[in-house]
C-alpha cells in the first residue's frame, strides 16, 4: 500500500515539530510548506537525516510552491504569526486571515479531497475562514484547540492529584480564548467526575477553580516564559491525535474546533465541542447536556468567536 501524504502548511515551530512527530510515527510522506524558502527545505532535510537514527521509513521533503501539496491526504496548517506577550491571540486576527485566503486556494487547487486541520490563531475564526476560502466539505475542515486545552488541564490536574495522566480526562470547549470552557461535570479521574472528587475531600472548589483558570491561561503561559513566540510541542502532539484518528479511522472522541449547523444552538460557525473523527472526518458532532452555568459559559464563549467572525467579514466581504 501506497503510503499517505501529509502536507504541512507553516514549517515554523509548530510546522517543524509535526514534521518530526509524524516521521516518527510513521503516518506518512511528508511535505513541509512556507514561503521562506529554505526553511521546509532545511527542516525535511535535517528531519530525514534523523530516519536512519530513529529507524523510521518516510519521505520529507521542502517546498515553497502549492503544487508540491498535491494530492495530499491530510493537510495541517499553521501559516501565519504567532503572538508574543502583551498580545492577545485575537490581535493575529487581520495578518493571520490574509494568510488563511492564500492557504485555502492552494489546497483548493491542489488537495481538494484533504482532511485539513488547522491551527493557525485565532484559531475558530481561522478555521472557519480557511473553510470558507477553500471551499473544502465542512465536515473535512476542523481546528486543534481542544485537545491541547484538554491536555494541559489534565496535566495540571494529574499533578494535583498525584496520579497518571494517563488516568484523567477532561475536555474544554468552546472557543480557544479567554472564555474557552473546562467541564468539571465531564473531567474525570478513572471515571470519578472532578465535581464528585469535590464532595470525596480530593480538591477544594476553590482549588479547581485555581486550574481551571491556569488551563485558560495555558497558552499565554507559555509566550510569557517563552517571549520569542509560543507553545509549539503540545500542540503539534494535538494535531497529530487528530490526523492519527482520521488516517487509521480510530474514531477517537476528540474535543475540536467543528462546523455546527444548528447543534448546541450554533449555526455557521466552528466551536470546541466533542467529534468523532475517522475516515469520513468529523464523523459525529456529539452533543451533550450542559447545565444552567455550563451553558451560559458556553453561549459566552461562541458570542466571543462570532464577534471575530464578524472582524473577519469586516475584512473580507466574501465570507459572509
Ligand atoms: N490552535 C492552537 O491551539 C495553537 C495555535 N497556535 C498558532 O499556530 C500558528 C503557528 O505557530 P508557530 O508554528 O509557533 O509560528 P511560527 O512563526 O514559528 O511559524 C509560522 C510559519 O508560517 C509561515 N508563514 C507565514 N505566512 C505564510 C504564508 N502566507 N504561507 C505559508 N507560510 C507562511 C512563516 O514563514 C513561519 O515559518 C500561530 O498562529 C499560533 O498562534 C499556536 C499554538 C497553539
Ligand atoms: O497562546 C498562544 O498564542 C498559542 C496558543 O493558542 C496556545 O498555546 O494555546
Amino acid at each position: 500500500m501506497a503510503r499517505k501524504k501529509i502536507a504541512l502548511i507553516g514549517s515554523g515551530m509548530i510546522g517543524g515539530t509535526l514534521a518530526h512527530l509524524a516521521g516518527l510515527k510513521e503516518l506518512g510522506d511528508i511535505v513541509l510548506f512556507d514561503i521562506a524558502d529554505g526553511v521546509p527545505q532545511g527542516k525535511g532535510l535535517d528531519i530525514a537525516q534523523s530516519s536512519p537514527v530513529e529507524g523510521f521509513n518516510a519521505s520529507l521533503t521542502g517546498a515553497s510552491d502549492y503544487a508540491a501539496i498535491e494530492g495530499a491526504d491530510v493537510c495541517i496548517v499553521t501559516a501565519g504569526v504567532a503572538r508574543k506577550p502583551g498580545m492577545s491571540r485575537d490581535d493575529l486576527l487581520g495578518i493571520n486571515l490574509k494568510v488563511m485566503e492564500q492557504v485555502g486556494a492552494g489546497i483548493k487547487k491542489y488537495a481538494p479531497n484533504a482532511f485539513v486541520i488547522c491551527i493557525t490563531n485565532p484559531l475558530d475564526a481561522m478555521v472557519w475562514a480557511l473553510q470558507k476560502f477553500s471551499g473544502l466539505p465542512k465536515n473535512m475542515v476542523v481546528g486543534m484547540a481542544g485537545v491541547l486545552d484538554s491536555a494541559r488541564f489534565r496535566l495540571f490536574l494529574s499533578e494535583e492529584f498525584k496520579v497518571s495522566v494517563q488516568d484523567v480526562t477532561a475536555f474544554v470547549l468552546g472557543g480557544h480564548g479567554d472564555t474557552m470552557v473546562p467541564l468539571a461535570r465531564y473531567s474525570t479521574v478513572a471515571g470519578i467526575p472532578l465535581t464528585d472528587l469535590v464532595k470525596m475531600g480530593w480538591v477544594t472548589k476553590e482549588r479547581l477553580e485555581e486550574i481551571i483558570q491556569r488551563t485558560r491561561d495555558g497558552g499565554a503561559e507559555i509566550v510569557g516564559l517563552l517571549k520569542t513566540g509560543s507553545a509549539y510541542y503540545a500542540p503539534a502532539a494535538s494535531a497529530i491525535e487528530m490526523a492519527e484518528s482520521y488516517l487509521k479511522d480510530k474514531k477517537r472522541v476528540l474535543p475540536c474546533a467543528a462546523h455546527l449547523s444548528g447543534q448546541y444552538g450554533v449555526k455557521d460557525m466552528y466551536v470546541g465541542v466533542p467529534t468523532v473523527i475517522g475516515a469520513g472526518g468529523v464523523e459525529r458532532i456529539v452533543e451533550i447536556d450542559l447545565n444552567k452555568a455550563e451553558q451560559e459559559a458556553f453561549d459566552k464563549s461562541v458570542g466571543a468567536v462570532a464577534g471575530l467572525c464578524e472582524a473577519c467579514i469586516n475584512i473580507a466581504p466574501a465570507l459572509k
